[in-house]
């Protein structure tokens, strides 16, 4: 195993790659608060690019005009590469006229679309475009910006056909990241790496072929590359102060916590605290790799440091998730919900890959609370309905407070009518209409 001293991970998300300032930003928190050490700089597409491929894609599937949406998502890209070659006034402009290849490649792959093959293996092909033309425009500015040499590489973690969700192989990962390193390694020192995030790959059948790992998954390649390589921390650039006790787009008055241990952070993941990945605590944990998360708008300021740490009582957390979907199941012969019962529910719920957010049962029914996604609702209403008596209720939100009070919990429930409402020790978790 390779050691590179002093290797940071940095991770700048969609928001701060947005346009050409927010590069241009990011190429000055770089050259000026990055590591004197090796860097890997992970992107993610710039701004919502990814819920625009999203839609060019499902428009292809079905079979339907997405030139206007697809010649936007060029257009934004295209003006990004301009103000960025124009603000280094470099007078080679191939950068710029080499960015239509992508769309070129990009508008061939919508082609060979159709509605036969796999919905989500098509979905990884397309909509990993995002984070290549970002990392493209990024390792340009970079180069540019910088006294070092930048480099680029294509996606490093190795994945199995998960297709939208691709599960992590380690070894294949590890071995990857090292070879990739090898041809680096000689004057490494003082390098910076720029990769994609979100992305992965996987050999079928001797082919190459692109993964993703799911939804806001680039935090999380941060940390597969961070466990791989055994850094010595990883960064991530957020819009944001830090870590906050709440998100600031919806609640007012947050705190930021200044350091929180991992496991704090694992539940404010996994409850839906949408600043951070759920996954990408782990492989940090298991390292114990340090995770900053500090702010793009301030980089001089403190930020918050995830870690193994004891820390006195935290201010109550609070978590919204919206989309919701509350399921019920009754037994059709009024038998118990028993462990069988639960057994072929929880098979048909991985079948139709929805995640449970919250679940609760009674003698003959049980209910779940999962993120709504229609297709997915109807495949598990097809695969359980000779079973149970199904009923859904759409439109609704889950509320968590983690660390709650007495006052905590009256600030949020008042005026609301519960659906559904479970507490532990820690946790009070309710659901109600949005
Ligand atoms: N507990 C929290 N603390 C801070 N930000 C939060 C929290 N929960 C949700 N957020 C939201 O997370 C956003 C940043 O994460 P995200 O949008 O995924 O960043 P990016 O895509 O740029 O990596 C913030 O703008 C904020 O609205
Ligand atoms: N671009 C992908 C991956 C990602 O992590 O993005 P962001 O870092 O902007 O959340 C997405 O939007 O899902």
């Amino acid at each position: 195993m390779e050691e590179l001293q002093g290797l940071q991970v940095y991770k700048f998300g969609g928001a701060s790659v947005k346009d050409a300032a927010a590069i241009l930003n990011l190429c000055r928190i770089v050259r000026d608060f990055g590591p004197q050490g090796p860097l890997v700089v992970v992107v993610s597409a710039m701004g919502k690019t990814t819920n625009a491929l999203e839609e060019i894609y499902d428009l292809a599937y079905r079979g339907e005009d997405y030139s206007a949406q697809l010649g936007a998502v060029e257009a934004y890209h295209h003006r990004a590469a301009t103000e960025l070659h124009s603000y280094f006034a470099q007078p080679d402009d191939t950068m710029v006229t080499q960015l239509p290849n992508y769309f070129q490649e990009l508008h061939q792959t919508l082609q060979s679309i159709n509605s036969v093959g796999s919905y989500d293996e098509g979905y990884d092909q397309v909509v990993s475009f995002g984070e290549s033309l970002s990392a493209y425009l990024v390792t340009w500015a970079l180069g540019n910006a910088l006294p070092k040499q930048v480099l680029y590489n294509g996606a490093l973690v190795a994945t199995d056909t998960t297709w939208r969700e691709g599960r992590v192989d380690w070894v294949k990962t590890e071995e990857r990241t090292q070879e990739a390193l090898h041809g680096l390694l000689n004057d490494w020192r003082g390098r910076v790496m720029v990769t994609e995030g979100f992305v992965g790959q996987v050999q079928v059948d001797g082919f190459t072929s692109t993964t993703t790992l799911g939804r806001e998954g680039s935090d999380y390649t941060a940390a597969i590359l961070a466990y791989c390589l055994r850094a010595e921390r990883v960064t991530i650039w957020k819009d944001v102060a830090g870590l906050l006790n709440a998100d600031p787009k919806i609640f007012p008055d947050t705190v930021r916590y200044p350091e929180i241990s991992y496991r704090e952070t694992i539940e404010m993941a996994y409850y839906g605290a949408s600043v951070i990945h759920p996954k990408t605590l782990k492989p940090l944990a298991d390292r114990g790799i340090p995770l900053y998360v500090k702010s793009f708008l301030d980089p001089a300021a403190a930020g918050t440091v995830i870690h193994e740490c004891q820390h006195p009582a935290l201010a109550p957390a609070f978590i919204r998730k919206t989309d919701q979907c509350l399921l019920s199941f009754a037994s059709k012969d009024f038998s118990f919900i028993s462990e069988e019962n639960l057994a072929v529910i929880f098979s048909a719920l991985a079948q139709a890959k929805l995640k449970i957010n919250v679940m609760q049962n009674s003698a003959i029914s049980f209910s779940v609370c999962v993120d709504f996604s229609e297709r997915r609702v109807h495949q598990l209403l097809d695969l359980l309905r000779e079973q149970f008596t199904l009923h859904y209720n759409t439109g609704l939100m889950l509320f968590t407070i983690k660390n709650y009070d007495a006052a905590s919990i009256q600030q949020l429930t008042t005026g609301r009518a519960l659906l559904l409402e479970q507490r532990t020790r820690s946790t009070f978790q309710f659901v109600c209409k949005a």
